[in-house]
């Protein structure tokens, strides 16, 4: 049976990936241009290598068209419900690190944890007319924050497709949950995380699809000691 992996092909984790496989004995080769979508593993018959973009990598290996990814945790863990039954994260990468955040304007000073934000919560819409409003694209995980992990139910997410820490400025959201790094854009849009508001601590992995043709093949664990290999 063929093993398809599929990696970034482009973006902030594209020139990583291609390091780690160097390192692993698994130097990828393109299969026809220098556009092409496809590739292979030089000496590793069997195996097949798509490129596509880290977002459709975690929406890929959830529907369980490709055997492995690597891609963001965040990215997986906000694309699938339940994502530990469906995958497993076979190897944390130690590149494409990010926080999955939720950050208050610098100037709310009584607010500092996600209780301060229940209280908050509580009485915004009588005082502003309107439920707290979240900006985020990390939907699922947000609601999992928020409502499961602190009873915080007395809110209204807002999709935000881009420049979600100019949201609260631009008077579209009350707070933000997004990802940080280095910190910066926060930073620029007074913005504070709340002490206990890191939801997710992400960093790209090497994610396989749970698949029942994957138990007893060699070359899935053959692939994963030489990507462990290589950290
Ligand atoms: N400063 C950062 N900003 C955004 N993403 C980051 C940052 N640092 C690390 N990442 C991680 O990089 C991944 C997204 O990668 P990238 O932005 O290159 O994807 P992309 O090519 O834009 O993909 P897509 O088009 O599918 O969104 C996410 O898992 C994210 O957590
Ligand atoms: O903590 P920092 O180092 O400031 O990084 C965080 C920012 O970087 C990303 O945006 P980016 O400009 O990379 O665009 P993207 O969302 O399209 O990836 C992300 O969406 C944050 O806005």
């Amino acid at each position: 049976m063929t093993i398809t992996i599929a990696l970034p092909s482009k973006g902030r984790m594209k020139d990583d990936c291609s390091a780690i496989f160097d390192r692993a004995g698994m130097p990828i080769v393109a299969v026809g241009n220098d556009r092409s979508y496809r590739g292979r593993v030089d000496g590793w018959d069997g195996v097949e290598i798509a490129f596509l973009s880290a977002s459709e990598i975690s929406r890929e290996i959830g529907n369980g068209s490709v055997d492995f990814g690597i891609t963001g945790e965040d990215l997986v863990r906000e694309g699938m419900a339940e994502a530990d039954r469906r995958v497993e994260f076979c190897a944390r990468l130690g590149f494409g690190h990010a926080d999955v955040v939720v950050a208050v304007p610098e100037i709310w000073l009584d607010v500092d944890t996600m209780a301060d934000l229940g209280d908050v919560a509580a009485d915004f819409r009588a005082r502003h007319g309107h439920r707290l409003t979240v900006a985020t694209k990390y939907w699922r995980l947000t609601q999992q924050f928020f409502s499961s992990q602190h009873g915080i139910q007395l809110y209204r997410i807002v999709e935000s497709l881009g420049a979600t820490e100019g949201a609260p400025a631009a008077g579209s959201a009350d707070i933000i949950v997004d990802i940080t790094s280095t910190g910066s854009t926060l930073r620029a849009n007074h913005l504070k995380i709340l002490s206990d508001g890191i939801i997710l601590r992400s960093e790209a992995c090497l994610v396989r699809a749970r698949k029942e043709s994957h138990e007893g093949d060699p070359m899935v664990q053959r692939i994963i000691s030489a990507v462990r290999s290589a950290l």
